[in-house]
């Protein structure tokens, strides 16, 4: 996929949300319990419900490798039916990964051939040859953590680093390895305060802003000082939406809090 079909996409459903799965087997329906792979049947029924409001969706890998084998069986099975029943949606798996090149190309090779993801979130924080095997894979993008939704990014994100908050320095730095075409930012939606800076150093970037709904963020203000004249956002919300309720009808109450995001996202895109 490319970022001109992922922005007509948005501009076709006035909506850039990711839905992310993040599927957890103590807070799923329990009666999902007794299917033969219970967090797959919850992901398709998330998927069927959401699709229309959504254009993208983030499986976060650690809730599948939390049960080994089993897991990753449900991830490959989640990537294989989101690839086969709705292609034109962007697929992130988060997995934050990074290490020395010849090990970061396993990981690029895991996530974007054999089940192929479009984008892995990927932590810059091992340098350029670290991040540079996955940008070898054509057609597929990278989303560096840039400034995290969590309280621990004060801890070295925002401290200073060469006259440069670390987190601009990542900005500024990973310019060099890719464009706009290949490479999108992590920006916490508890973080907004600090959009318009961003904006500046990166204006046409895709930038993936987790942290709305459970965490707190506000989706006004990520879109006030974080948008461009492409949209260039995806924010996402994952325990907001996923787990809105949790009986029979769950998908049906995911889809609802899917589709108010959208209409307050459809609104802000007519400028309301
Ligand atoms: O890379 C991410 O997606 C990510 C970065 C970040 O700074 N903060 C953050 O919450 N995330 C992920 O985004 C999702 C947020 O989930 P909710 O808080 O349930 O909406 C989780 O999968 C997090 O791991």
């Amino acid at each position: 996929m490319t970022t001109e079909q992922l922005t007509s996409h948005i501009r076709e459903k006035q909506s850039f949300l990711c839905v992310g799965l993040d599927t957890d087997l103590d807070k799923i329906p329990r009666h999902l319990l007794q299917e033969e792979d219970p967090i797959f049947a919850f992901n398709k029924a998330i998927i069927d419900a959401t699709r229309d409001y959504c254009v993208a969706y983030k499986p976060n890998t650690a809730f599948y490798e939390a049960y080994g084998a089993r897991g990753w069986q449900s991830l490959e099975r989640t990537i294989g039916y989101l690839n086969a029943t709705c292609p034109e949606h962007f697929t992130i798996a988060d997995a934050k990964r990074g290490d020395i090149g010849n090990t970061s190309t396993r990981y690029a090779k895991a996530f974007y051939e054999e089940m192929d993801f479009d984008a892995l979130t990927v932590a810059p924080y091992m340098g350029r040859d670290s991040v540079e095997p996955f940008l070898a894979f054509e057609d597929k993008f990278v989303i560096l953590l840039a400034l995290t939704s969590n309280p621990g990014a004060f801890d070295f994100q925002t401290g200073t680093f060469g006259g440069e908050a670390l987190y601009e320095k990542v900005l500024s730095a990973s310019l060099e390895y890719a464009g706009s075409e290949r490479l999108m930012f992590v920006v916490g939606a508890t973080k907004a305060e600090y959009l318009a800076a961003i904006r500046k150093r990166v204006p046409d970037h895709f930038l993936l802003i987790p942290g709305v709904g459970a965490q707190g963020g506000s989706l006004e203000d990520v879109c006030k000082y974080g948008m461009n004249g492409q949209v260039g956002l995806l924010v996402n919300s994952s325990r907001g939406i996923i787990y809105a309720g949790n009986g029979p009808d769950f998908a049906e109450r995911a889809a609802e809090q899917a589709a108010s995001i959208r209409e307050q996202m459809a609104k802000i895109l007519a400028g309301d």
